[in-house]
């Protein structure tokens, strides 16, 4: 962890933050344990509002407080959307902690810091590893609409998450989807043209971009996974990939075809395509080289993609069209996908499921393990019990060979001991999720087969905006109006998002820091 900066962490920004105690909470119970820290379940005493809890890891004093943590703290308190985690404020703990069963919880650091968040009934990896869970396609729809929106909102707002995976996409008992863990998350906004580092997003996640410009040993093996699904990457499909610094290293030495389209066969054809976008190896369009000066832009409608070059007299000196890029969130929200049957259900018509986070699946499963290795030892102790004295003589060989009739000492194999996973049926709506509506169309809600009109766009009727401004003005994704009129579409009226673009007005009062300045108003970001 790289040392913060003295002074980093402005807790004293929210009056409030940083000045209440852990002791207003009690802890319930560990519903996480990430890397940088443990997770629980808590209520509030005084309201008996249940958040969790998030303690942010000092191991190693010396290093002082994690840069990650600065970097959540600081990112989360920019973002409001229905998309993204709510961090509700930083408390402390002055002297030696408690766990959840009241002990003193071992750490070697005499206090600690929390973040508070909303508390969120499932991550993703929990939720789908319940025993028998299906996702119908119309709540597969229904949250990965949630998850771009929160993404495009993010990117929108300048902020890369870099850490898109199961167990950091929280998912409540209403069927909302959040963004969650923004320890790895940064913002672009001061150094746009900044070299990032490549040794972000989980491994099995990341993009072959980064995988390129990396040393590490394990990383070609996930390379070649990539490659076995998407294909090759060469200069065709790729312009410039043989630029990447690791690129000779790692190109395959056989030729790899694209088998997206055979592995994923029985995808619909809407959904094939979404997925052609999103697994693109190629990830943005390649520049056209500069004329005399004038640098190239990249221009986005439809899908189809161009680089150009304008002159100065607004004329275009070079185009090069392009259809092969991969997908911007944006750009996927508005995917044939989400817009043909099933279309997405309404969140609220989800059933509700008992608490399922990945931390508590796991220790479920690993539990489970242990229960029918104790069974499976138990049962061969009995055996041993049972051999009859002639079998330690060493005769006798052939009455312990599994025959046709082999003994089974009058007892039948045991099953499996310990609990297996009974969870409750869903508390929800009967018979699974239903598409919203039924009957009649939603306010300018979900599945409006006409898009294009009563604003039926993804932040109305169903997004509620809980008092908040959204982010993308008066034209944004709350009713936008018809898709493609205007060129608005989702609020987004211009590729880039120009600075001053639909989401900030001119730009002025902006500050140059990302805490400073007036850029809630710019960017519909509230203290
Ligand atoms: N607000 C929340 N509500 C409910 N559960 C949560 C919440 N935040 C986190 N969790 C649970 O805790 C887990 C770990 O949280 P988080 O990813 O923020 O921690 P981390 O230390 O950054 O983990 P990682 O090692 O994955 O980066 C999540 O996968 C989720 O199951």
């Amino acid at each position: 962890m790289a040392i913060a900066a003295p002074g980093q962490l402005n807790i004293s920004e929210s009056p409030s933050w940083g000045s209440r105690s852990v002791d207003c909470f009690e802890k319930l119970e560990q519903i996480g344990e990430g890397t940088y820290g443990q997770v629980y379940m808590a209520r509030e005493i005084k309201t008996g509002e249940i958040v969790a809890l998030k303690k942010i890891r000092m191991d190693n004093e010396r290093e002082g407080f994690p840069i990650t943590a600065i970097r959540e703290i600081k990112i989360l308190k920019k973002l409001h959307h229905e998309n993204v985690i709510k961090l509700k404020e930083i408390v402390t703990s002055p002297g030696p902690e408690k766990d959840e069963q009241g002990r003193p919880d071992g750490n070697k650091y005499k206090g600690g810091i929390y973040m508070v968040f909303e508390y969120m009934d499932h991550d993703l990896t929990g939720l789908a590893d319940r025993p028998g869970m299906r996702f119908s396609v119309a709540q597969i729809k229904c949250y990965m609409r949630q998850l771009l929106t929160g993404l495009h909102y993010c990117h929108v707002n300048q902020v890369l998450h870099r850490d898109i995976k199961g167990s950091n996409l929280l998912i409540d008992n209403e069927g909302n989807l959040k963004l969650a863990d923004f320890g790895l998350a940064r913002s672009f906004s001061n150094d746009h043209n900044g070299n990032l580092t490549n040794r972000v997003i989980t491994l099995w996640y990341r993009p072959p971009e980064l995988l390129l410009g990396t040393t590490k040993y394990d990383e070609p093996e996930q390379l070649n996974k990539i490659f076995e699904l998407c294909g090759a990457p060469d200069e065709v499909n790729w312009p410039g990939v043989s630029k990447i610094p690791w690129y000779n290293n790692f190109k395959p030495s056989r030729p790899m075809k694209r088998r997206l389209r055979e592995v994923f066969r029985h995808f619909d054809r809407h959904a094939l395509e979404l997925l052609e976008r999103m697994l693109t190896l190629d990830p943005v369009p390649e520049p056209v080289s500069s004329h005399n000066g004038l640098q190239p832009r990249r221009l986005c409608t439809w899908g189809q993609c161009c680089s150009i070059v304008v002159g100065p007299v607004g004329k275009i000196v070079e185009a090069r069209a392009k259809t092969c890029e991969r997908i911007s969130a944006k750009d996927a929200l508005d995917a044939e996908y989400f817009w043909t049957d099933p279309l997405p259900c309404d969140p609220k018509s989800l059933p509700k499921y008992e608490s399922s986070h990945e931390f508590q699946t796991k220790k479920k499963r690993q539990q489970q393990r242990q229960h029918e290795e104790t069974a499976k030892r138990q049962k061969l102790q009995h055996q041993h019990a049972r051999l009859p004295p002639i079998q330690q003589s060493g005769q006798g060989h052939a009455q312990m060979r599994p025959g046709p009739n082999p003994p089974m000492h009058g007892s039948q194999p045991p099953v499996a001991a310990g609990p297996s996973h009974h969870y409750g049926k869903p508390r929800g709506p009967s018979g699974g999720p239903s598409r919203y509506p039924q009957g009649g169309n939603p306010p300018g809600g979900y599945n409006h087969p006409n898009r294009g009109q009563g604003g039926g766009a993804y932040g109305s009727g169903p997004y509620p905006p809980q008092g908040r401004a959204p982010p993308y003005g008066s034209t944004g994704m709350a009713g936008a109006g018809p898709r493609g009129s205007g060129g608005t579409g989702y609020g987004v009226g211009a590729p880039n998002y120009p600075q001053g673009g639909p989401y900030g007005g001119s730009g002025a009062g902006r500050g140059s820091s990302m805490m400073g300045g007036n850029r809630n108003q710019q960017y519909g970001w509230q203290q």
